[in-house]
């Protein structure tokens, strides 16, 4: 199994092109989903976060009041890098267990959808292909203004957290311009899908699988295998 990483910036169109290859059958693991999952009530990064930032940010329900802490994080680099080193070890961790639970079924590529891939380069050594979903700067704010009920200096904010995404462009194999229209994305989607489902990177990641753990002999049965089925 390889695995590709999906980027983008705040608001550029990863979920909208995550959705897109969900609905072509594509295998997708979204750290946002896991991002949310991780600090549910009762969970280690749940505790730690209280102990840091104090049940004032806790709704009357008890759980994480997302607005309040996304206002506070994104206004203070120091409590965003205290959030980060709260939550991304437990994202990293579960997103590992999904992995696994994907490679277990015999699928042969999953999609990860990590908004701060090139920030964190925790998980780049592992990815086979990175795409990167672009929008021009004015588009995007617009796009987070609206989509989050943002002021334009919020939205500015967040845009700010995190790296540029010229410069994500420059780090990505494969681009997906999305400035334009659904329909325009949905065709550079749909030539991204071919490419994957084309990609043989499957077979070269099962064969050094093969040969890390059996040696030469493990690759020459393999390729046998390979040959008479
Ligand atoms: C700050 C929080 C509470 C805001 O929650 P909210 O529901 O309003 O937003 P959501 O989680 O859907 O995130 C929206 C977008 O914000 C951006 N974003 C989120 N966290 C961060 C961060 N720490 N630094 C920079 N950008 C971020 C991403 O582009 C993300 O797609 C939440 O994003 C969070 O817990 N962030 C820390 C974990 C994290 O880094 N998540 C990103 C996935 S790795
Ligand atoms: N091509 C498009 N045309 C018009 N609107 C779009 C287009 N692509 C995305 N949008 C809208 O822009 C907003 C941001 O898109 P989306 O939620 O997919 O971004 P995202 O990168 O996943 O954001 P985040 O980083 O916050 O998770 C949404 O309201 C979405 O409906």
């Amino acid at each position: 199994m390889f695995l590709v990483g999906l980027t983008g910036g705040i608001a550029s169109g990863k979920s909208a092109v995550s959705s897109m290859l969900r609905e072509l059958g594509c295998p997708i693991i979204d750290a946002d989903v896991v991002a949310r999952k991780v600090v549910e009530p009762h969970t280690p990064a749940y505790s730690r976060i209280v102990y840091h930032f104090g049940p004032e940010i806790l709704l009357e329900n008890g759980e994480i009041d997302r607005q309040k802490l996304g206002q506070l994080i994104f206004a203070n680099e120091e409590k965003r890098k205290l959030l980060n080193s709260i939550t991304h070890p437990e994202i990293h961790k579960a997103m590992l267990k999904e992995i696994l639970f994907y490679f277990l079924r015999g699928y042969r590529y999953v999609v990860l959808d990590v908004p701060l891939l090139f920030e964190t380069r925790r998980l780049t050594r592992f990815l086979n292909h990175t795409v990167v979903v672009y929008c021009d700067p004015a588009t995007q704010l617009l796009r987070l203004m609206q989509r989050d009920g943002l002021t334009q200096e919020q939205a500015e904010q967040r845009v700010a957290a995190q790296m540029p995404l010229n410069e994500k462009r420059g780090l990505a194999n494969h681009v997906i311009e999305n400035s334009g229209s659904r329909e325009d994305t949905h065709r550079q989607v749909l030539r991204l899908h071919t490419k994957l489902e084309d990609s043989m990177d499957f077979l070269l990641v099962r064969v050094i699988a093969v040969v890390a753990t059996t040696g030469l002999g493990g690759i020459l049965l393999y390729a046998a295998k390979l040959l008479l089925s």
